[in-house]
């Protein structure tokens, strides 16, 4: 974290890292919490549906593993979810932290409808009210993140949480990757569709400072997803022959070589992502656009 930054998120955060890492307590986790189920399993850590054994509660507990884990960035991750959880589209926490032996783990509220990923059909994505219902959610949530001055930098799919099976009540979760606008990053791991294009097209390892247009451009892909089920490339280099093709769309205005994929889009549509997945980031629309477009219809087809 860079300490000049002067964000208020960044502030604040810093506090409270610091006297969350003083109180930590340890502990062992079988004492406290009943493990139910695996909830779901990321690249860093765990997530368990446990019950606190004394008061019953159930409560998600994600546990990240000390090996992989550097203790500074699970404070962050945990302080930054804390700061974050009083919007109503964003995880609540239990402002419970502790370490055991071998992880370190915090707990926050159950969704007991999956996320995401688990709706959107591939090759057909999820009705286009579904889609305008998660982009209502997204875009206030992303909105409120980034007013505390903090990068999200992980839309996607399996980072959102259902909390009903029609999508009316979604959470964004995961704050392992949020970071301050401006800190300088370099991307470590691999491209995925998600990943902006000038942070893509880095050479050599340079870092780059992050901004909100990076989450601008993973919500334009996560949108194309639950419309189309198809990601829209694989990844976003000039030698992936769809993103060669959308690049020619976005140069040229020429869209006779987009994948077919597209042609599921109405022109509004077709639009709105134009102006989110904008090429360079100083001509990239900021998340809150798409709330622009709700009105217009978003698929060609019937799917309602
Ligand atoms: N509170 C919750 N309720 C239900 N399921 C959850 C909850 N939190 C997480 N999950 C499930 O667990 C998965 C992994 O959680 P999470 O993204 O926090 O882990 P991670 O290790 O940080 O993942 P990543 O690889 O994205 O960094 C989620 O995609 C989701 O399916």
């Amino acid at each position: 974290m860079d300490p000049n930054n002067g964000s208020v998120a960044d502030n604040l955060l810093e506090e409270m890292m610091e006297i969350t890492g003083q109180n930590l307590i340890t502990i062992k986790v079988d004492d406290h919490y009943k493990f139910i189920k695996q909830l779901g399993k990321g690249k860093y850590g765990q997530v368990t549906l446990v019950i606190h054994r004394q008061k019953g509660t159930p409560m998600a507990l994600k546990l990240l593993p000390k090996t992989f884990t550097k203790r500074q960035n699970f404070l962050y991750e945990y302080c930054v979810a804390l700061c974050l959880s009083s919007h109503p589209n964003i995880i609540g926490m239990f402002g419970i932290a502790f370490e055991s032996s071998d992880h370190y783990g915090f707990l926050y509220e159950v969704a007991l409808h999956q996320d995401l990923i688990s709706i959107i059909k591939p090759t057909e994505g999820v009705p286009e009210p579904v889609a305008k219902v998660c982009t209502n959610q997204l875009v206030s949530a992303l909105e409120y993140i980034h007013s505390k001055g903090l990068v999200y930098r992980d839309v996607k799919p399996e980072n959102v949480l259902l909390f009903g099976p029609d999508c009316q009540r979604i959470k964004l979760t995961d704050f392992g990757l949020t970071r301050p606008k401006g800190t300088m990053l370099k991307l470590v791991s691999g491209v995925i569709p998600y990943t902006a294009p000038e942070l893509s097209n880095t050479q050599n390892g340079e870092a780059v400072p992050i901004d909100f247009t990076l989450d601008a451009w993973a919500f334009g892909v996560l949108l194309f997803c639950l419309l189309t089920g198809y990601f829209p490339w694989e990844t976003t280099v000039a030698s992936d022959p769809f993103f060669e093709d959308f690049i020619i769309w976005q140069e040229t205005g020429s869209h006779e070589h987009l994948a077919w994929h597209w042609k599921k889009l109405t022109t509004e549509a077709m639009d709105m992502l134009k102006q989110l997945l904008a090429l360079n980031p100083c001509n990239r629309s900021p998340v809150s656009k798409a709330l622009w477009y709700l009105d217009y219809p978003w698929r060609v087809d019937t799917w309602k």
